[in-house]
Protein backbone atom coordinates (compact mmCIF):
# COMPACT_ATOMS: atom_id res chain seq x y z
CA UNK A 1 0.00 0.00 0.00
CA UNK A 2 1.31 3.76 -1.15
CA UNK A 3 0.31 6.47 -0.22
CA UNK A 4 1.73 9.46 -2.74
CA UNK A 5 1.01 12.70 -1.99
CA UNK A 6 1.64 16.48 -3.91
CA UNK A 7 0.17 19.78 -2.70
CA UNK A 8 -0.34 23.46 -2.52
CA UNK A 9 -2.16 25.41 0.18
CA UNK A 10 -3.39 29.09 1.14
CA UNK A 11 -5.01 30.43 3.39
CA UNK A 12 -6.26 33.26 1.43
CA UNK A 13 -3.48 34.75 0.14
CA UNK A 14 -1.02 33.62 2.53
CA UNK A 15 0.53 30.65 0.75
CA UNK A 16 1.45 28.19 3.29
CA UNK A 17 2.66 24.76 1.44
CA UNK A 18 3.98 25.11 -2.14
CA UNK A 19 4.31 21.66 -4.00
CA UNK A 20 5.04 19.61 -0.91
CA UNK A 21 5.32 16.04 -2.25
CA UNK A 22 6.29 12.85 -0.87
CA UNK A 23 5.65 8.92 -0.78
CA UNK A 24 4.91 7.10 2.43
CA UNK A 25 5.10 3.44 1.96
CA UNK A 26 2.83 0.62 4.63
CA UNK A 27 5.95 -1.04 6.73
CA UNK A 28 7.85 2.36 7.39
CA UNK A 29 7.28 5.20 10.16
CA UNK A 30 7.04 8.17 7.56
CA UNK A 31 7.96 11.55 10.22
CA UNK A 32 7.62 15.57 9.33
CA UNK A 33 9.89 17.43 11.32
CA UNK A 34 10.20 21.23 10.45
CA UNK A 35 10.10 24.10 12.52
CA UNK A 36 7.29 25.85 13.97
CA UNK A 37 5.03 27.63 11.36
CA UNK A 38 6.48 25.63 8.38
CA UNK A 39 3.58 24.13 7.58
CA UNK A 40 3.57 20.64 9.10
CA UNK A 41 -0.67 20.75 10.52
CA UNK A 42 -1.80 22.31 7.50
CA UNK A 43 -0.27 19.54 5.66
CA UNK A 44 -1.92 17.13 7.88
CA UNK A 45 -5.05 18.84 7.25
CA UNK A 46 -4.69 18.88 4.00
CA UNK A 47 -4.63 15.64 3.64
CA UNK A 48 -6.76 14.61 5.25
CA UNK A 49 -9.15 16.93 3.50
CA UNK A 50 -10.35 19.25 6.58
CA UNK A 51 -8.60 21.79 4.27
CA UNK A 52 -8.84 22.15 0.79
CA UNK A 53 -5.75 21.81 -1.09
CA UNK A 54 -4.63 21.80 -4.63
CA UNK A 55 -3.56 18.81 -5.99
CA UNK A 56 -3.82 14.94 -5.08
CA UNK A 57 -3.26 12.51 -2.15
CA UNK A 58 -3.17 9.31 -3.79
CA UNK A 59 -4.03 5.80 -2.01
CA UNK A 60 -2.48 2.94 -4.29
CA UNK A 61 -3.54 5.38 -6.93
CA UNK A 62 -7.10 6.70 -6.23
CA UNK A 63 -7.31 10.27 -5.33
CA UNK A 64 -8.71 10.29 -1.68
CA UNK A 65 -8.95 14.58 -2.18
CA UNK A 66 -11.87 14.08 -5.14
CA UNK A 67 -14.35 11.05 -2.59
CA UNK A 68 -16.92 12.00 -0.89
CA UNK A 69 -16.08 12.32 3.24
CA UNK A 70 -17.80 9.74 4.08
CA UNK A 71 -15.43 7.11 1.63
CA UNK A 72 -12.32 8.77 2.36
CA UNK A 73 -12.84 8.70 6.33
CA UNK A 74 -12.89 5.18 5.71
CA UNK A 75 -9.13 5.60 4.51
CA UNK A 76 -7.57 7.86 6.29
CA UNK A 77 -7.86 9.02 9.88
CA UNK A 78 -6.37 12.50 11.47
CA UNK A 79 -4.97 12.52 15.30
CA UNK A 80 -5.32 16.61 16.22
CA UNK A 81 -2.39 17.50 18.69
CA UNK A 82 -3.96 16.61 21.78
CA UNK A 83 -6.46 19.15 23.17
CA UNK A 84 -8.14 17.93 26.76
CA UNK A 85 -12.19 16.78 26.14
CA UNK A 86 -14.51 19.56 27.57
CA UNK A 87 -17.30 16.66 27.83
CA UNK A 88 -17.60 13.93 30.35
CA UNK A 89 -17.49 10.60 27.93
CA UNK A 90 -16.17 7.29 29.61
CA UNK A 91 -13.50 6.05 27.74
CA UNK A 92 -15.05 3.21 25.52
CA UNK A 93 -17.65 6.06 24.82
CA UNK A 94 -15.30 8.28 23.33
CA UNK A 95 -13.53 5.49 21.29
CA UNK A 96 -16.74 4.81 19.54
CA UNK A 97 -17.20 8.09 18.93
CA UNK A 98 -15.03 7.67 15.56
CA UNK A 99 -17.97 7.01 12.91
CA UNK A 100 -17.40 3.85 11.32
CA UNK A 101 -16.21 1.98 14.39
CA UNK A 102 -18.06 -1.65 15.45
CA UNK A 103 -17.96 -3.16 19.26
CA UNK A 104 -15.46 -5.58 18.09
CA UNK A 105 -12.91 -2.31 16.37
CA UNK A 106 -13.34 -0.51 19.76
CA UNK A 107 -12.50 -3.60 22.05
CA UNK A 108 -9.39 -4.24 20.06
CA UNK A 109 -8.54 -0.59 19.58
CA UNK A 110 -8.65 -0.12 23.20
CA UNK A 111 -6.70 -3.68 24.30
CA UNK A 112 -3.84 -2.33 21.61
CA UNK A 113 -3.12 1.17 23.73
CA UNK A 114 -3.82 -0.80 27.77
CA UNK A 115 -7.19 0.60 27.94
CA UNK A 116 -9.32 -1.80 27.96
CA UNK A 117 -9.68 -2.63 31.90
CA UNK A 118 -10.28 1.40 32.25
CA UNK A 119 -13.11 1.59 29.45
CA UNK A 120 -15.30 2.70 32.07
CA UNK A 121 -13.71 5.32 33.24
CA UNK A 122 -14.29 8.80 32.63
CA UNK A 123 -12.31 10.22 30.03
CA UNK A 124 -11.28 13.41 32.02
CA UNK A 125 -9.46 11.08 34.30
CA UNK A 126 -6.96 10.30 32.16
CA UNK A 127 -3.48 11.77 32.43
CA UNK A 128 -2.02 13.60 29.46
CA UNK A 129 -0.41 10.93 28.03
CA UNK A 130 -3.02 8.28 28.73
CA UNK A 131 -5.70 10.71 26.51
CA UNK A 132 -3.00 10.35 23.30
CA UNK A 133 -3.43 6.25 23.91
CA UNK A 134 -7.11 6.92 23.43
CA UNK A 135 -7.22 9.60 20.68
CA UNK A 136 -4.62 6.65 19.08
CA UNK A 137 -7.52 3.99 20.22
CA UNK A 138 -10.09 6.20 18.98
CA UNK A 139 -8.20 6.43 15.14
CA UNK A 140 -7.85 2.59 15.46
CA UNK A 141 -11.34 1.32 15.93
CA UNK A 142 -11.68 3.74 12.43
CA UNK A 143 -9.71 1.30 10.27
CA UNK A 144 -8.60 2.90 8.08
CA UNK A 145 -5.37 2.52 6.20
CA UNK A 146 -3.45 5.68 6.99
CA UNK A 147 -3.47 7.48 10.00
CA UNK A 148 -1.80 10.87 10.17
CA UNK A 149 -0.85 11.79 13.67
CA UNK A 150 0.17 15.45 14.96
CA UNK A 151 2.52 15.99 17.80
CA UNK A 152 1.63 12.39 19.29
CA UNK A 153 3.96 12.96 21.82
CA UNK A 154 3.93 16.38 22.61
CA UNK A 155 3.38 17.02 26.65
CA UNK A 156 3.93 13.04 27.17
CA UNK A 157 7.10 12.34 29.46
CA UNK A 158 9.34 10.41 27.82
CA UNK A 159 8.07 7.01 29.12
CA UNK A 160 4.86 7.74 27.50
CA UNK A 161 6.61 9.12 24.28
CA UNK A 162 8.36 5.89 23.90
CA UNK A 163 5.28 3.46 24.94
CA UNK A 164 3.55 6.11 21.63
CA UNK A 165 6.29 5.76 19.45
CA UNK A 166 6.88 1.88 20.29
CA UNK A 167 2.53 1.70 19.30
CA UNK A 168 3.17 3.29 16.17
CA UNK A 169 6.36 1.00 15.43
CA UNK A 170 4.09 -2.06 15.73
CA UNK A 171 1.34 -0.31 13.45
CA UNK A 172 3.70 0.60 10.81
CA UNK A 173 3.41 -2.89 9.30
CA UNK A 174 -0.47 -2.87 9.10
CA UNK A 175 -1.01 0.89 8.09
CA UNK A 176 0.39 3.85 6.76
CA UNK A 177 1.84 5.65 9.67
CA UNK A 178 2.73 9.36 9.09
CA UNK A 179 3.77 11.66 11.93
CA UNK A 180 4.20 14.88 12.96
CA UNK A 181 7.43 15.24 15.09
CA UNK A 182 8.99 17.94 17.25
CA UNK A 183 11.38 15.78 18.88
CA UNK A 184 14.18 15.22 16.66
CA UNK A 185 15.95 12.63 18.54
CA UNK A 186 12.45 10.24 18.58
CA UNK A 187 12.31 11.17 15.14
CA UNK A 188 15.86 10.12 14.01
CA UNK A 189 15.29 7.01 16.36
CA UNK A 190 11.79 5.79 15.16
CA UNK A 191 10.83 7.36 11.98
CA UNK A 192 11.66 5.12 8.81
CA UNK A 193 11.78 8.31 6.71
CA UNK A 194 11.73 11.96 7.30
CA UNK A 195 10.82 14.81 5.60
CA UNK A 196 11.88 17.88 6.83
CA UNK A 197 9.66 21.04 5.74
CA UNK A 198 10.67 24.70 6.09
CA UNK A 199 8.15 27.84 5.33
CA UNK A 200 5.98 25.73 3.39
CA UNK A 201 9.09 23.56 0.83
CA UNK A 202 10.03 20.37 1.25
CA UNK A 203 13.80 21.07 2.25
CA UNK A 204 15.15 17.63 2.32
CA UNK A 205 13.43 13.85 2.99
CA UNK A 206 15.75 10.87 3.36
CA UNK A 207 16.40 7.87 5.53
CA UNK A 208 17.76 9.28 9.56
CA UNK A 209 20.95 8.21 9.27
CA UNK A 210 21.44 10.41 6.21
CA UNK A 211 20.97 13.20 7.87
CA UNK A 212 23.61 15.82 7.96
CA UNK A 213 23.52 18.73 10.67
CA UNK A 214 23.89 21.53 7.99
CA UNK A 215 20.63 20.42 6.52
CA UNK A 216 19.39 20.78 9.93
CA UNK A 217 21.25 24.34 11.01
CA UNK A 218 19.87 25.75 7.97
CA UNK A 219 16.61 25.44 8.67
CA UNK A 220 16.48 25.70 12.94
CA UNK A 221 18.97 28.53 12.49
CA UNK A 222 20.69 26.73 15.16
CA UNK A 223 24.32 24.87 15.41
CA UNK A 224 23.73 21.02 15.91
CA UNK A 225 25.92 17.92 16.72
CA UNK A 226 25.49 14.63 15.65
CA UNK A 227 26.61 11.89 17.57
CA UNK A 228 26.26 8.14 18.47
CA UNK A 229 24.59 6.15 21.64
CA UNK A 230 23.92 2.53 21.59
CA UNK A 231 23.84 2.51 17.91
CA UNK A 232 21.14 5.39 18.16
CA UNK A 233 22.02 8.84 16.36
CA UNK A 234 21.49 11.70 18.38
CA UNK A 235 21.10 15.24 18.05
CA UNK A 236 22.61 17.60 20.10
CA UNK A 237 21.59 21.52 19.86
CA UNK A 238 23.87 24.38 21.02
CA UNK A 239 23.20 27.57 21.76
CA UNK A 240 25.44 28.76 19.08
CA UNK A 241 23.24 30.54 16.74
CA UNK A 242 24.23 30.00 12.48
N1 LIG B 1 -6.24 29.39 9.91
C1 LIG B 1 -5.13 30.02 9.50
N2 LIG B 1 -5.20 31.18 8.81
C2 LIG B 1 -4.10 31.83 8.37
N3 LIG B 1 -2.84 31.37 8.56
C3 LIG B 1 -2.71 30.22 9.22
C4 LIG B 1 -3.83 29.48 9.74
N4 LIG B 1 -3.37 28.37 10.36
C5 LIG B 1 -2.03 28.42 10.25
N5 LIG B 1 -1.63 29.50 9.57
C6 LIG B 1 -0.25 29.89 9.23
O1 LIG B 1 0.29 28.88 8.37
C7 LIG B 1 1.65 28.64 8.68
C8 LIG B 1 1.85 27.15 8.94
O2 LIG B 1 1.15 26.80 10.13
P1 LIG B 1 1.14 25.32 10.68
O3 LIG B 1 0.27 25.29 11.89
O4 LIG B 1 0.80 24.40 9.58
O5 LIG B 1 2.66 25.14 11.07
P2 LIG B 1 3.37 23.97 11.89
O6 LIG B 1 4.58 23.60 11.11
O7 LIG B 1 2.40 22.90 12.21
O8 LIG B 1 3.79 24.77 13.19
P3 LIG B 1 3.97 24.29 14.73
O9 LIG B 1 5.18 23.44 14.76
O10 LIG B 1 4.21 25.61 15.41
O11 LIG B 1 2.71 23.61 15.16
C9 LIG B 1 1.99 29.51 9.87
O12 LIG B 1 2.66 30.66 9.40
C10 LIG B 1 0.65 29.89 10.43
O13 LIG B 1 0.69 31.16 11.04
Amino acid sequence: MKLEVLVSFSYGEREVLRNVGFTAERGELFSIIGPNGAGKSTLLKAMVGILEPEGSVRLDGRNILTMKPKERAKLITYVPQSSFPEFAFTIEEFVEMGAYATRGDVESALKRVGLWERRREQVTNLSGGEYQLALIARALAQGSEVILLDEPTSHLDINHALEVMEILRELKNEKIIIAVLHDLNLALRYADRLMLLHRGRKHWEGEPGELEPGVLEEVYGVKVKLTEVDGHRIILPQLAKV
